[in-house]
């Protein structure tokens, strides 16, 4: 269930559901209706006054169907429309079955109702809501009365999340077979309230042919390809991770990374440390072992000789001349039959790239496309990614896939949506983050547990997901109060409940 249909893909499961039978368009709508009607009569048992509002297309024909059911139970309701749906369209065969009232949009009041059922558009918005529907919207989102949005709210695009000209804020949005990514990317997930998806009778067969790149983050993606402990492994084979430490003012944060990759299950986890930081790291670490490197060539070598499997670069690491030399070295080691085979780059190590991105670009192109993975926050995503992140016609889940084309990497967009992407076409939307995360250091903390996932060679793309949920449930669990140095301590509890580690 955990397969994200862009409106386009949900057309042609439609279809191809319709095809393959029993059910044909109509059919399909009144399975939509009734589960639309069997999620209000649970939730809302006391609503007596109940309007549908109705687009001209198929989402007004759940609409009609809905309000079918509804007006056979006994319930005062009312359907408002502007537009009658097309002959001989689903949406005809349900408004026509439809006996009760039929007003115009000009006679709807919000304050007339307990409840409203928003099918004004579902998947098919397709530009900017305007004119009577955009005040209705606008107007039943001041008055406060609970709205049950058919599909998606609308104004919302199934596509992107986001909004076309205005969306109603629904408290329960029923959603059919798979959630779009518009249910998951923001502002569509917070219009959206409590999502429900119900199956209408298409097969999950329809997806063998769909095949979809992008999920929802869930654990269900990546816990095939969790790290398993076998009897005989022994720490370094578990897995090496090393954190590159920045000068003395700025300890924490790398000290952040270590702990988080040695609690996801690094086997041994060493900052690497210039020397002027050696004696504060030496006062702080105890499990977390510690090497004085000052050269490029220091790291490369202890790199080569201690079968470090993946590194962090960038928490508080400051010297950003430093990083750029780093880099190309570190890549180049992933790709020498090397043990090590994974790069995380975050905060400095993203923006020392700030004025020539390409520079990175190039040597990431060189390495095989696992290999590098870039945690950039909004800012951060901007500096490297400057044109795609301007355009304005591209979703975030887009922005991400074409990042992660240009950089050759797998990217990380962060924030309350956060974005995981692959080269190769996948994309993973992480829904079970909160707002608690935004605390100083919770950025350092994920960069640290992405390398102690790789550290455990789980491939790239699955450990950047699991990094990014596992993250995020640290901090839920947690609750009120946390700041970064929670997060890492959390985790036995996280793997512990979910069976893993
Ligand atoms: N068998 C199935 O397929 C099933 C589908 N199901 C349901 O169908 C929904 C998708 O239906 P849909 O494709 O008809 O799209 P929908 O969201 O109703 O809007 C299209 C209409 O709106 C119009 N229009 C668009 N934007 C506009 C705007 N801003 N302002 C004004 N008009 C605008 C557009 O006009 P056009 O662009 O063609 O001129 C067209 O007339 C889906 O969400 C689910 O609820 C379920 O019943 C299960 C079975
Ligand atoms: N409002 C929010 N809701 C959910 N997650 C958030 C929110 N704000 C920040 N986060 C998460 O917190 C982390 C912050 O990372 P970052 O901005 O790099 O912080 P820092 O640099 O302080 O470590 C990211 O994982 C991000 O997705
Ligand atoms: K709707």
């Amino acid at each position: 269930m955990h397969e994200l249909l862009t409106p386009r893909e949900m057309g042609e499961a439609d279809r191809l559901a319709i095809a393959a039978g029993p059910y044909d368009g109509y059919a399909l709508m009144r399975n939509a209706g009734v589960s639309i009607v069997g999620a209000l009569l649970e939730r809302f048992p006391d609503a007596g006054r109940i309007a549908v509002l109705c687009g001209p297309g198929n989402n007004g024909g759940d609409g009609y169907v809905a309000a079918k059911l509804l007006s056979e139970t006994g319930l005062a309701v009312a359907c408002f429309r502007n537009h009658a749906p097309r002959e001989n369209s689903a949406a005809f065969l349900a408004a026509a079955d439809y006996e009760g009232p039929v007003h115009s949009l000009e006679d709807f009041a919000a304050s007339e109702f307990d409840l409203i059922i928003d099918a004004f558009y579902g998947a098919g918005l397709a530009r900017s809501i305007e004119g009577i529907e955009r005040s209705i919207i606008d107007a039943v989102n001041a008055a406060n009365v609970p709205v049950v949005s058919v599909d998606l709210p609308s104004g919302i695009s199934g596509a992107s999340g986001a909004t076309l000209g205005a969306a109603f804020k629904a408290i329960l949005t029923v959603t059919f077979f798979r959630k779009k990514p518009g249910h998951v990317l923001q502002p569509g997930r917070d219009r959206c309230g409590e999502i429900l998806v119900t199956d209408i009778g298409i097969g999950e067969r329809v997806l063998d042919a769909i095949a979809p790149q992008c999920f929802e983050n869930t654990p269900h993606l990546w816990h095939q390809a969790f790290p398993t402990l076998s009897a005989d492994i022994h720490k370094y084979r578990r897995g090496h991770a090393v954190i590159f430490s920045g000068g003395l003012t700025a300890t924490g944060a790398t000290r952040l990374s270590a702990r988080a990759a040695a609690r996801i299950g690094a086997g041994a986890v060493t900052v690497l440390s210039p020397p002027d930081a050696l004696l504060v790291h030496a006062a702080h670490l105890t499990s977390i072992m510690l090497r004085r490197t000052e050269a490029v060539a220091d790291a490369v070598n202890f790199i080569r000789e201690r079968k470090v499997f993946s590194a962090v670069l960038g928490p508080g690491f400051g010297d950003f001349a430093r990083i750029r030399e780093l880099v190309p070295a570190l890549l180049d080691k992933c790709e020498t039959g090397e043990a090590f085979k994974g790069l995380v780059l975050d905060a400095d190590a993203l923006t020392a790239f700030e004025d020539d991105p390409d520079q990175l670009f190039r040597a990431a192109g060189e390495t095989d496309a696992n290999a590098l993975v870039l945690t950039p926050h909004e800012g951060e995503f901007h500096r490297l990614f400057g044109t795609i992140g301007a355009d304005q016609a591209l979703s975030k889940l887009e922005k991400a896939r074409h990042a992660s084309k240009r950089a050759n990497a797998i990217i990380i967009y962060k924030g309350p949506d956060t974005v995981i992407a692959a080269p190769d076409g996948r994309a993973a939307i992480n829904t079970n983050a909160t707002p608690l995360l935004a605390t100083a250091g919770s950025g350092d903390v994920l960069a640290g547990m992405v390398s102690g996932m790789l550290a455990q060679r789980m491939p790239t793309f699955e450990a950047a997901a699991a990094a990014v949920w596992l993250h995020a449930d640290a901090a839920k669990r947690f609750g009120p109060g946390l700041i970064a140095e929670d997060l890492p301590e959390m985790l036995p509890e996280v793997l512990a409940d979910l069976g893993l580690g």
